[in-house]
Parts: C-alpha cells; sequence; structure tokens
C-alpha cells in the first residue's frame, strides 16, 4: 500500500515538473508555443464553420433576389448610389420592402442591378455547393466543370440579355448593359447580336466539349463501331477526365497522429550513479486516430456518363499502322485507357469494414511502471547500467529503449541476450542490441491488454490512400503506431509463414483486400491456389473481374495440385510472351511498356496489349511441396527469378517453415518474408535467417524482414464477413465476359500424341483440321472457341492434329507451327483418309 502511495506521488511530482517544465521552454521557445497553438486550432472545425456560412449564405442570397424581383421598385430609390454602411445606418426608419431587409435589399440591389442581372442567381448555386464540399464534403456536382459554366454562363445571359435592355435594369445589370452600350457603338446594333451569337457558340466549344466527328457521322448516317466487351456497352468518358481509380483521393483522410512523449522523472539524472528511482524514464504514447471519414463520391458514374460518348476500336478501324499513324491515332483519340471497358467500376467504400480498435491505445502506467523496474533490475543484476529508459506504447507491445551508462559495451548486452529475457520471464519478449541506427538497445515487452489494428484504419490512412506504388499494400502498423505500407513489385516476392491460428490467412486476406481498394479490375489479377479448399473461396465472386484461370477451367481458384502444376507453368509461358514483347517493345519493365502502351505508342496488331500486373497467392505451400515436389518448385523458382519485371508476383504462405519446404533455391528469389508466429527458434531462423519470429505473441503479431531490416508490426485485422462484402460489392458490379485467360499449357505426358486410327479420331476432328488450317494457327484456345469445346477435348484434338500431321509438336510459348497451309491440300488429304 505504502509503495502504491509512493509511486503516485512520484508520478504526481514528475507531472507537476513536467508542467513547469514544458512553461518554461514555452517561454523560452515562444515560436514553438505559438505553433503549438496553431496546431490545436482545428482544421476541420474551420472548414465546417466556413462551409456552413457559404450554404447560409447562398440560401440569403437566393431569397433576397428573388425578392427582389417583385420589390425592386419599392427600395431602389432608398438604396441607388449609397454604399452598404451609408445604408444601413440611413437615418430612415421605415422597413425595406425586400423579404431579408436592408442588407437583402442592398445585396441584392449590388448583384441584379449593378453587377449581372438576373443571371446572379448563379452565385447562389456556386455557393451552395462549394459549402456542402467544404463543411460536409459532399461534391454535390463537379466543382470545377460547375463553376466554369456558371461563370461563363452569368456573364454571356448578362450581356445577352443586356442586348434587350433600354436602360439598366435587372435583366442584365449594369454589366450587361454597358457592354452592350459600348458594343453597339463599336460594331452596331445586328454586329453586336452576331458578336453574342459567336460568344455563345465559343463557350460551348470551351465549356461543353462537344464530340463533333461523332455528329460528323451522325449526320452521315455511319455509325462508329464500339467496342465489343460481350455485354451491354456503357457511355464511355474520355479517357482524359476519368479518375476513378482513386475515389477517395479527394476525400477527406485523417492523418496518423504522431507520437506524443510523456515524461517522467524528466530530471537528469544529477549524479553518474543514477539510482533506480531518480533514473530519467519517458512514455511515448502513440495517440489513437481519429475517426476517419471517408466517403465515395457517388456520382463517379454519372460524370462518366455525361461526357461524349467515346467508342474506341482502334485495331479495328486502322490498317497495320506505322510510327507516323501511331502520333495520328494518339492525337485523335488521346491516351489509351485500360480501365475504359469497365468505366462505370467503383473501387470498394471504406464504410464495407469494421472498425474494431476505435478507441485507440491504452496505457497502463502501473504497468508500465512495473516493467521499467523489473528491467532495470535485471540489469542491475547483470551489472549493466542504464542512463535513460524510454517507453514506446504500441497496439500490442511497448518498446522499452534503453541507453546505457557510458562505458557499458552493448556486446555485453547482447550477449547476455537469452538471460535477460529469462529473468524477464515474460511471453514474447523480444531484445534489439543495438537497434539499427540507434546507439540504445530494445527490449519489447507485450501489453498485458493489446489493441487491434483494424483494416479500416489502415486503409483510410493518409500514407496508403496517397502512396503512389503500382501495388500498394497496408498490412499492419508499427510499434510507433504509424502505417505500415509497401509496394508489391519492389518486394517483389513475398514468403509469408507462421504456425496455424497466428493471423497467417488474416494477414494474407489484408494484402489482397490493400489491392483491391486501389485497384482497378483491369490493372491487376490475381491467381489464387488454395489447397486448404475453404480459405480463399470467397473470392470466388470476383471471378470475372480480377481472377485468372487456364482457358477451360471451370473454377478460377485452384484447389487440386495437378491444376496448380498447369497454371504455374502456364505463368512461365505468359513470362515468357510478357519478356518477348518487352523486347519488342525496347522496354526494360512492365510499367515502361504499360506508358508506352497507353501513349499509343505501341501496336495492337503485332500483340500489343495493355499488360495488368499479375499477382499469384499460394496459401499453404508446404502442402504443394509434399505432393508435387520439384513439378512445383520448378516453375515457382523460375517465375521468382525471372518474374520481376514483366509484373507477375508471388505470394506464397507456408505453415511449416521448414528447409524442404522453404528451400534454398525458393529463399534465395524471396527477400522479403513475412513471419506470423512460428513455434521455434528454426522455423524462425528458416523463414527470416533470424531468430524472433517465435517470441512473437500471435494474434497478428508479425515481423517483416525485407532484405535488411526487420519491423515488428501487428496486423491489420479483417474479418471474413468484412472480404465477403467487398467481395459481393465488386461481384454485383458490371465484369468482363470472363476471368482473363491464361495461355495454354499443354503437359508433357500429353505431348508428340504419335500416329492415331480413324475410328479413334475425334468426331469433330476434320472440323477441328479445317479451322487449324484456314486460322493458320494451331491452339486448343482456338477450337474451343470456335467449336464451342472444353478444354480437355479440345486438347485432345491438338494431339489428334499432331498426331496425322496436321500441326507441328508443341514449342513452349509460341504457337505450333500448322503444316498444312492450303485449305484444299487438307481437303484431299482427309478425303484420302475417308474423313471428309
Ligand atoms: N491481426 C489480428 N488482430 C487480431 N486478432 C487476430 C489477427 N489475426 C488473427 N487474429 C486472431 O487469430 C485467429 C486466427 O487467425 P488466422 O485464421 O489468420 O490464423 P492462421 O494462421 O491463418 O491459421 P490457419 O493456418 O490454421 O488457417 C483469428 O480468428 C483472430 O481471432
Amino acid at each position: 500500500m505504502s509503495e502504491e502511495n509512493e509511486i503516485t506521488k512520484k508520478q504526481d511530482e514528475s507531472k507537476g515538473r513536467q508542467k513547469s517544465e514544458k512553461a518554461a521552454k514555452a517561454k523560452q521557445n515562444p515560436k514553438v508555443s505559438t505553433a503549438k497553438i496553431a496546431g490545436r486550432i482545428n482544421k476541420k472545425k474551420v472548414k465546417t464553420t466556413v462551409g456552413v456560412l457559404l450554404i447560409l449564405l447562398s440560401f440569403y442570397l437566393f431569397l433576397s433576389f428573388f425578392s427582389y424581383l417583385f420589390n425592386w421598385q419599392a427600395d431602389q430609390d432608398r438604396v441607388m448610389n449609397k454604399s452598404l454602411v451609408e445604408f444601413l445606418f440611413e437615418a430612415n426608419d421605415e422597413p425595406v420592402a425586400n423579404w431579408l431587409g436592408k442588407f437583402g435589399a442592398w445585396s441584392s440591389h449590388l448583384f441584379m442591378y449593378r453587377w449581372f442581372g438576373i443571371s446572379s442567381f448563379g452565385f447562389c448555386l456556386l455557393f451552395l455547393i462549394s459549402g456542402f464540399k467544404i463543411a460536409l464534403n459532399i461534391r454535390l456536382m463537379p466543382i470545377l466543370k460547375t463553376y466554369g459554366i456558371t461563370l461563363v454562363f452569368i456573364i454571356w445571359s448578362a450581356v445577352f440579355l443586356g442586348f434587350f435592355a433600354n436602360s439598366t435594369n435587372y435583366l442584365g445589370g449594369a454589366f450587361g448593359y454597358q457592354l452592350n452600350q459600348w458594343l453597339s457603338l463599336t460594331l452596331g446594333g445586328f454586329g453586336s447580336f452576331i458578336l453574342i451569337l459567336v460568344l455563345f457558340y465559343l463557350s460551348v466549344i470551351a465549356v461543353l466539349n462537344p464530340d463533333f466527328a461523332k455528329l460528323r457521322a451522325l449526320l452521315k448516317g455511319s455509325k462508329q463501331e464500339e467496342v465489343d466487351t460481350g455485354e451491354e456497352t456503357e457511355p464511355i468518358g474520355n479517357p482524359l477526365d476519368i479518375n476513378i481509380l482513386n475515389p477517395i483521393k479527394d476525400e477527406q483522410i485523417k492523418q496518423d497522429q504522431k507520437s506524443e512523449a510523456v515524461h517522467f522523472n524528466e530530471d537528469e539524472p544529477e549524479d553518474e550513479e543514477a539510482t533506480e528511482e531518480e533514473m530519467p524514464f519517458m512514455v511515448d504514447t502513440p495517440e489513437p486516430e481519429d475517426d476517419f471519414e471517408i466517403s465515395i463520391p457517388v456520382d463517379a458514374e454519372a460524370e462518366f456518363g455525361e461526357d461524349a460518348d467515346f467508342s474506341v476500336a482502334v485495331a479495328k478501324e486502322e490498317e497495320p499502322v506505322n510510327e507516323d499513324d501511331l502520333d495520328k491515332l494518339r492525337q485523335e483519340f488521346g491516351e489509351y485507357d485500360p480501365t475504359l471497358d469497365l468505366a462505370s467500376y467503383m473501387l470498394p467504400p471504406i464504410e464495407l469494414l469494421n472498425d474494431y480498435g476505435g478507441k485507440g491505445i491504452s496505457v497502463n502506467k502501473s504497468e508500465l511502471e512495473e516493467n521499467k523496474n523489473k528491467i532495470v533490475e535485471t540489469l542491475a543484476h547483470y551489472k549493466i547500467e542504464i542512463a535513460k529508459i524510454k517507453a514506446t506504447v504500441g497496439p500490442t507491445v511497448t518498446l522499452y529503449e534503453i541507453v546505457p551508462a557510458p562505458g557499458v559495451r552493448i556486446s555485453k548486452i547482447k550477449n547476455l541476450e537469452d538471460d535477460i529475457a529469462l529473468s524477464l520471464s515474460a511471453l514474447g519478449i523480444r531484445i534489439i542490441a543495438p537497434i539499427p541506427g540507434k546507439g540504445t538497445i530494445g527490449i519489447e515487452v507485450p501489453n498485458s491488454s493489446p489493441d487491434m489494428v483494424s483494416m479500416r484504419a489502415l486503409i483510410a490512412s493518409e500514407k496508403f490512400q496517397n502512396s503512389d506504388a503500382e501495388l500498394p499494400v497496408v498490412i499492419g502498423k508499427t510499434i510507433t503506431n504509424e502505417t505500415y505500407t509497401f509496394d508489391l513489385t519492389k518486394m517483389p516476392h513475398l514468403l509469408v509463414a507462421g504456425a496455424t491460428g497466428q493471423g497467417k490467412s488474416v494477414g494474407l486476406n489484408a494484402i489482397l483486400v490493400s489491392l483491391l481498394y486501389k485497384k482497378h479490375p483491369a490493372q491487376v489479377k490475381f491467381v489464387l491456389v488454395d489447397p486448404k479448399k475453404v480459405e480463399l473461396t470467397l473470392y470466388n465472386k470476383i471471378e470475372r473481374h480480377f481472377l485468372a484461370k487456364l482457358p477451360g477451367e471451370g473454377d478460377a481458384i485452384i484447389t487440386d495440385t495437378s491444376k496448380v502444376v498447369n497454371t504455374l507453368n502456364s505463368l512461365c509461358i505468359e513470362m515468357d510472351e510478357r519478356y518477348e514483347l518487352l523486347k519488342e517493345a525496347q522496354c526494360r519493365t512492365i510499367k515502361e511498356y504499360n506508358a508506352k502502351f497507353i501513349q499509343r505508342r505501341l501496336n495492337p496488331e503485332k500483340g500489343h496489349r495493355y499488360l495488368p500486373y499479375i499477382v499469384v497467392l499460394i496459401d499453404e505451400f508446404a502442402d504443394l511441396i509434399m505432393t508435387a515436389g520439384k513439378e512445383v518448385e520448378h516453375p515457382i523458382a523460375r517465375i521468382a527469378q525471372l518474374a520481376r519485371a514483366i509484373g507477375i508476383h508471388l505470394i506464397v504462405a507456408t505453415q511449416r517453415p521448414s528447409v524442404n519446404v522453404i528451400t534454398g533455391m525458393i529463399k534465395a528469389n524471396f527477400p522479403a518474408r513475412i513471419a506470423f508466429r512460428v513455434l521455434s527458434k528454426i522455423d524462425s531462423r528458416t523463414i527470416l535467417d533470424a531468430s524472433g519470429a517465435d517470441q512473437l505473441i500471435g494474434r497478428g503479431d508479425m515481423l517483416v524482414s525485407t532484405g535488411s531490416d526487420l519491423v515488428r508490426l501487428q496486423c491489420g485485422f479483417v474479418d471474413t464477413p468484412e472480404v465477403e462484402k467487398i467481395c459481393q460489392f465488386i461481384g454485383d458490379q458490371r465484369a468482363y465476359p470472363e476471368a482473363m485467360l491464361l495461355p495454354e499449357y499443354v503437359g508433357e505426358g500429353s505431348e508428340g500424341g504419335g500416329d492415331f486410327e480413324s475410328d479413334e479420331l475425334d468426331v469433330m476432328f476434320a472440323e477441328a483440321a479445317r479451322i487449324v488450317v484456314i486460322n493458320q494457327q494451331g491452339s486448343a484456345s482456338l477450337l474451343q472457341r470456335k467449336l464451342k469445346l472444353g478444354y480437355n477435348r479440345a486438347g485432345r484434338l491438338v494431339d489428334q492434329l499432331e498426331g496425322m500431321g496436321i500441326i507441328g509438336p508443341f514449342q513452349g510459348s509460341k504457337a505450333r507451327e500448322v503444316l498444312y497451309s492450303d485449305p484444299v491440300a487438307l481437303e484431299e488429304y482427309l478425303k484420302s483418309k475417308g474423313l471428309s
């Protein structure tokens, strides 16, 4: 009891000291304190106030203008030629006729008579939309566009109406009337009228930018061909106007709040032998994030719809093109926009995610004090003196940063690492000696009541929303409560390990959800491998938007080992094809290639296409290696070695990070690794090349290694129902006709089928042979399409065509050679075999 009192007393004293010190500091440094005061003025409150005032002003002006239309004659004498002050404070006590009093009479006279006449009503609209945007972050209309159109309309209609006025009045206001007077002196009445009409025409062109090509085409009675997406075609906006990829961007995002240090015992030690009580000790308490506000503009679709119909069929309309023609194309159509096929696609709104950690980080001071004392005691036991100790409270773990007393060697502490951990004997203690980049030693101790980090807060964080990464991923929060994001393209592959139940699946969902919140279906595709058959099934709903699969496969999510082998080999073919395309385009990376394609500098007639990133996620890799061994290891190693430049990225997860699963070859190609809690030090070393993952506390506590440094994070939590809602939201939107098809891969067993007897041949053999020869292309996917066959039957037909000498053997990424160039010769051959 007395001990407790003493601690409380000390804390009070330290608080008192803290306050007086802060006051002293503020006096010494007035600049800092002014900045602090300014910081306290909540920007949001100022914005809300300004916005509400604008909305009220718009209603006030609207009513006063409206009243002016009926009462202007009654008030005009009193308002005429008076300044606001003169009018408000005139001796006359009689009320004015305007419904909104003297100020209403004066302001409506100003706008309607002295300025722009009746078109001044347009200002009410401008104040209203600005007010809504500033106060409530609601975009009633596209702001810039509305401003442009309204201001042009106000000026033009004032001039137009002024043309018909005999004196200054509320039609065109003084502006419209005077301008007309001057114009008719300069150009004459008729000339002015023509000029006004010309101005109208120019304004329409400048503001609305109508599509004259389409008008011309309509007049000629010919319609442009429209892009065939296999579904109902929607009006497609001008690609240059579209910014559907970042609907959250200009929404208000609350920033991560910076850590604020709470100091205990801030006095510097008076003598070298600082006692335990006098030890300088600070606690860093990262403040919880405010409730974030985020809304997705619901009018995104409407905006695109407003634009002129933009039907692009570049490849079909133009003959094979050279560079000059491509330039012409670019000028005519603007840049290519890969998202146009699904122009109305909307990113999932943040409301689909739950807010778990709303209350923020809780600090238990007595727990902190207790842990600090234990650390100091333990170190004293090993004769290690401490100059300073500081605690940073994170969501699940508190980091005690120790500055050893002068003369104490860090290596001494490092050598005693295990003993110290044993003495502190708390679960999940990790010692970092020294903390890289600092001369301090870190001891991480789990909090007794950990806080959850919700995915919602991570997605809404400024860092993620403003990330310009190609494949941005937000996965968790660091110990200092900072949001941790990374670009998957830079990793460029990820190895994820963790014992069962430690948060691996949640982590994988967090990665996928991050990408779904930032990317359009045209930009990224997922290949999902789920041998457990239950973890990833939720993503079935987004098959036609985001998934890629082998031709002829029913389900896009792969659960069968043999299909994994085929898919990985197919990805190798895709990789080779992409390298070929990059080589032809003289680009080094997919980013450069796509940029060139968007600028229409690559010819689709030559096989160039926009290349989406492909993220391959393999859950339970150990299971695969056990069943398929080298068959999967080989293509995975190939992709891992080569695929970074062409946009294929692997995320491989496993429960058992043993050396026969994570082999040297795999490890060498996966520099970035994520470890959730594992069961042994050996597992930790296998995955991270360092211990530490065995000391994590589970439930999303994890270590991320990016080659050079190791960061401890608390993984963002996203529950299955949330993922389901996100997939449902995406799945309900318009989709591509089918999942992205990967290149066809015919397994080794089915190569070089040998000769066939004619009664063994498929009944569609002759038909298939004709299709192959007419198209001069020997592929199963062609037969599948033309004959509407399943993948297996088309594959068998290809074998038979090869066996009968109509097409050549399988050549990896290249199409098979067709050995008959002439349909007549083929018919003769078929006749000779009795097949025609
Ligand atoms: N980031 C997190 N924050 C809070 N709790 C978490 C977090 N991640 C996981 N958990 C808790 O741990 C439980 C197990 O997580 P998860 O299903 O991801 O484990 P797992 O490692 O994938 O297990 P398995 O390999 O058996 O599927 C979750 O149901 C949840 O209660």
